[in-house]
């Protein structure tokens, strides 16, 4: 047998082994309901193997391993010495006292398979890569690091899976992750990192199997805690939701800054509308029938004063006593004077605790205070005497101390302008506060209709009022586009864990995007997370880059150029008077070659493209003629068109981009818009104009 026959039999004895293990898992499911002594125990024994067998069946059927790694006899090698694994996915168990015959990705001898080089060997003396078509091994790829050789990025088998074309949902990268990306994949828990990456370094990869080995090596503690994933859009959630079951990993959240608003919000919050408009990022949305001031309200309901202005509004419920408190009880009255009132409220308003607890401190405090007196007239204070007492100084708290919801505290804000004026005083201008007043108020806090925008200050107050439990780790993409006011939304969930920034100062498209990555982690309660910067490009080509690199000095941010690890692609840029008949010719360019089409327009334009698409395009390529991108290309179905303001985060092989200065004008940052979208492309771009180029925009001559 030579030695791919062999590998291919290791192959065969693998999937044996993984389908050992499932059967093992469900058998075990089936005894375990059946042996457990009694029902508490066989219930949780019963869940604790299904979901074993769950994560087990949740796995495809992808190729059992993606490395080999053989340790040398020197010192180097430690506790390895002589020894070899195969590098999976998963975890494949050997037969009963023997060896796993596949090692996951996470485990630390991993370490070594992705970050060992000529210079540091970690002990190894071949590590082999193998290449394969979907099941079939057709290779492999030794590199000598004993002998000095490493191939690293320039390895056959890591470009060809990095040039490859793409299609569908985004792929796992654990076959090729590399020494700068796996050095942040496997940073402590304890540890906050931002990653500051040009576009296509691999960020959005690198938080997603993060995510993984987080939940790998500190699975208990995760488990109860729970990893939050937040990404921009339902799109790109999409567009990146297989990755982690791949990985094995089901239980991650990975949801949007407003889904997680709407969901965790009262029911009242939940109507809010989150317009189209507001869906994109796109501000110019209607919030309270007043579309005129909406950019200008955002803008300030995004402003961190806001958090002062609403803890004032929270605060200024609270009121001096007036009075003393007296209960009966039985024969007796006993009574709290007006002075000591004063002083509980204002012991309690010092101790800072948040709105709710401060409440229920004051509430015992008095309760105490009558106790105190009915003790040394020998009342016996059992638990009915309490619950009594307690109710009777109801009504007194309720006057100094109101029980409030984070609805009628942003109404107030919202909708009188005085309880605006007094809790905006010094910190918001007139005009400021004029642009945030709702011009018709709602009768009730219960009948407002909220913004997006909205949904921040209610977290806000909600935050106020009382402590969220929050998450083990936070992963945050595209960072760069949250205002300072949904930073504190994660902060808020992340107060006892650490988080993942991910983003891209460049790419920061909203009227707040970040320019300082330090303001940023100030926001997110983390201002002393690590900045690292990764800079070689796994998506665009060298071309493609060059002309991204371009534009990157005109946008005004402190960001290194990108370095492309691609030498192929190729960038067009074409003048053209009738752009519909330019876009409709090169998508059947695109068409044949392989991989996925996407036409990114400006957002008016995007209905008409995609009407002369359909009316001039084969039928099979029609069907997936869509503006909801990420979806998989099922069939020969492979155009997307999409608005520009949507195209953050994803990919295609093939990217025609229509008339570059109406996405530039189209919004405040238009041309960090323009950026994004440039830099969606993995093979070949095509730049359509009518009109003449954007400033900033290179010349078309020398590329
Ligand atoms: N080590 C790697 N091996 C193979 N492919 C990789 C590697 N790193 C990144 N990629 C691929 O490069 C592409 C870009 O990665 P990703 O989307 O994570 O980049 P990003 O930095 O988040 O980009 P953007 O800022 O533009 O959203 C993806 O297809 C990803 O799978």
């Amino acid at each position: 047998m030579n030695g791919l026959d062999e590998e291919k039999a290791y192959a065969a004895r693998c999937d044996e082994g993984l389908r050992a293990m499932l059967d093992g898992a469900r058998l075990n499911v089936v005894i375990g309901e059946q042996v457990a002594g009694d029902r508490y125990s066989a219930e949780r024994l019963g869940r604790h193997l299904k979901s074993l067998a769950k994560e087990l069946t949740e796995e495809p059927g992808g190729p059992p391993f993606f490395g080999r790694l053989e340790f040398g006899a020197g010192a180097g090698a430690g506790d390895h010495r002589g020894r070899r694994y195969y590098m999976g996915r998963r975890h494949i168990s050997g037969g009963p006292g023997e060896p796993p015959m596949v090692i996951d990705w996470r485990a630390p001898v991993a370490r070594a398979f992705y970050r060992a080089g000529a210079g540091a060997t970690f002990g190894i003396a071949v590590r082999r890569r193998f290449g394969w078509a979907e099941r079939e091994l057709t290779g492999y790829e030794d590199e000598h690091l004993d002998r000095g050789e490493d191939a690293g990025a320039a390895s056959r088998i890591v470009a060809a899976e990095i040039e490859r074309p793409r299609v569908g949902p985004m792929r796992d990268i654990v076959a090729t992750i590399q020494p700068e990306q796996d050095e942040l994949v496997r940073a402590e828990l304890e540890e906050s990192i931002c990653v500051q990456g040009a576009p296509g370094t691999g960020k959005t990869a690198v938080g997603l199997h993060r995510a993984a080995y987080l939940l790998y090596a500190h699975r208990q503690r995760l488990s109860r805690s729970g990893v939050l994933v937040l990404g921009p859009n339902p799109a790109f959630l999409h567009y990146i939701s297989a990755v982690l079951p791949v990985l094995g990993e089901v239980d991650v959240e990975q949801t949007t800054m407003e889904r997680l608003l709407a969901r965790e919000a009262a029911p009242a919050r939940t109507r809010a509308r989150t317009t189209a408009g507001e869906a994109k990022g796109d501000i110019k949305a209607d919030i309270n029938g007043y579309a005129e001031d909406v950019a200008a309200a955002a803008a300030v309901k995004h402003d961190v004063r806001m958090a002062a202005v609403l803890r004032r509004a929270l605060y200024a419920r609270v009121r001096r006593p007036e009075g003393p408190v007296t209960v009966t009880d039985g024969s007796y009255r006993w009574r709290v004077p007006e002075e000591e009132l004063r002083r509980i409220v204002d012991d309690t308003r010092r101790e800072a605790a948040p709105y709710a607890v401060g409440r229920e401190r004051v509430i015992a405090r008095v309760v105490a205070a009558l106790g105190r007196q009915a003790e040394a007239r020998g009342r016996n204070l059992d638990g009915v005497w309490t619950r009594r007492t307690s109710r009777a100084a109801t009504p007194f708290v309720d006057a100094v101390w109101p029980d409030v919801r984070p609805e009628e505290v942003v109404a107030g804000v919202l909708g009188d302008p005085e309880t605006l004026a007094r809790a905006a005083d010094g910190v918001l201008t007139p005009e400021e506060q004029a642009a945030i007043l709702w011009a018709r108020p709602p009768r009730t806090y219960r009948s407002a209709r909220w913004s997006a925008a909205d949904l921040v200050l209610l977290d806000e107050v909600a935050g106020l009022l009382r402590r969220a439990p929050g998450y083990g780790h936070v992963i945050v993409d595209e960072a760069q586009d949250l205002s300072a006011m949904q930073c504190r939304v994660v902060a808020r969930r992340s107060e006892y864990g650490s988080i993942t920034v991910l983003g891209d100062l460049a790419q920061g498209t909203t009227p707040w995007a970040a320019r300082d990555w330090r303001d940023l982690l100030g926001h997110l309660g983390k201002p002393e997370a690590r900045v690292i910067a990764l800079t070689t490009g796994f998506r665009v080509p060298g071309a493609v880059a060059r002309l991204a690199n371009h534009l990157l000095d005109v946008l005004d941010v402190d960001v290194p150029p990108t370095r492309s690890f691609r030498a192929d692609g190729r960038v067009h840029v074409t003048r053209t008077p009738d752009l519909p008949r330019a876009t409709l010719d090169a998508v059947r360019e695109a068409l044949r070659h392989d991989g996925s089409i996407a036409v990114i327009a400006p957002g008016g334009a995007v209905d008409a493209l995609a009407a002369t698409l359909r009316g001039g395009l084969p039928g099979e390529a029609v069907g997936a003629l869509i503006a909801s991108p990420g979806e998989p290309a099922d069939g020969p179905a492979r155009v997307t068109v999409l608005p520009a303001s949507l195209a953050k985060g994803l990919e295609y092989d093939h990217v025609v981009v229509a008339e570059p200065a109406d996405i530039v004008e189209a919004e405040e940052r238009g041309l960090n818009r323009l950026y994004v979208v440039l830099t969606r492309a993995v093979s070949r771009l095509d730049v359509l104009h009518a009109r003449p180029l954007p400033a900033g925009f290179p010349e078309p001559a020398g590329r």
